[in-house]
């Protein structure tokens, strides 16, 4: 189980929202990956718009948990603009923190993100902060209180993959709260290796909704999250440097020639 807050999730996937080919495409995406949590961003989003298509209308909401983003911020006191205004709408009372400081890399903005963060527990929101694989940051908004860390694999939409393994292994060694690796996942193998490294969730929208075929990538991408938590559970073997026979040699009787 995913535990954030007072939430508890079976699936360890959490969906984006954005940029499917179209809402049909989506919601069948949607349904295979069997997730529990989209997300979605607050400013992007047609929600407060009637006369306005919407993919919250193709589902049925009360399956899922809607997880609001404040994408669009670039600043603490957007984010927390952006955050308020999704609750009051009777939105979910988790926010996803996101805080771009640099529109070529989307990277987040370490210190609004860890402001808006401060300001939103004040607040009482079950807060969820998006940032980069800073290990000493993760700390200290862990520290703060929020109630779990989504440190980015590489840039958002780039699918590089996991950049940095190292970093993520000490966030997730340090980790009192769940991590969410969050951005920049591009295959399933990038997301079997963010849970065999111990991670509780991904949450990833491009690998999916840019693929070829977004339905399969969706189950392809379930199946490995599923794969790298049994994997992560189950313990890897060590490495070793050399060889190590795989059948017993000690005590067989040898075959003379
Ligand atoms: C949907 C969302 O919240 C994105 O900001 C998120 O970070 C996903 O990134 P990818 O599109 O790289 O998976």
């Amino acid at each position: 189980m995913l535990k954030i807050g007072n939430y508890q999730f079976k699936s360890r996937l959490l969906l984006g929202t954005g940029k499917y080919e179209n809402y049909h495409l989506q919601k069948k995406a949607v349904e295979v990956s069997e997730t529990e949590v989209l997300t979605f961003a607050v400013r992007r989003m047609n929600i407060f718009d009637a006369d306005q298509p919407n993919f919250l209308e193709m589902i049925d909401v009360d399956q899922y948990t809607l997880l609001p983003n404040t994408a669009g911020a670039k600043n603490a006191e957007e984010a927390v603009r952006i955050a308020k205004l999704a609750k009051a709408s009777g939105l979910c009372d988790m926010i996803k923190v996101e805080v771009i400081g640099d529109q070529k890399t989307l990277l987040p903005d370490p210190i609004e993100t860890y402001k808006a963060s401060e300001t939103l527990l004040e607040e009482g929101f079950i807060v969820l902060p998006y940032i980069s694989d800073d290990v000493i940051l993760a700390k200290r908004l862990q520290e703060l209180g929020v109630h779990a860390v989504m440190p980015g694999a590489s840039p958002i939409g780039s699918g590089q993959g996991i950049l940095n393994p190292m970093n993520l292994q000490f966030i997730i060694e340090q980790a009192t709260v769940p991590v969410i690796v969050d951005a920049g996942v591009g295959t399933p193998s990038d997301a079997a290796q963010a849970m065999e490294l111990g991670a509780d969730g991904v949450l990833l929208n491009t690998a999916v909704s840019g693929a070829k075929d977004p339905v399969k990538m969706s189950l392809a991408m379930k199946s490995a999250i599923e794969a790298g938590r049994l994997g992560y559970e189950a313990g890897r073997i060590p490495k070793k440097e050399y060889a190590v026979a795989s059948s017993p040699t000690e005590g067989l009787s040898t075959v003379e020639s």
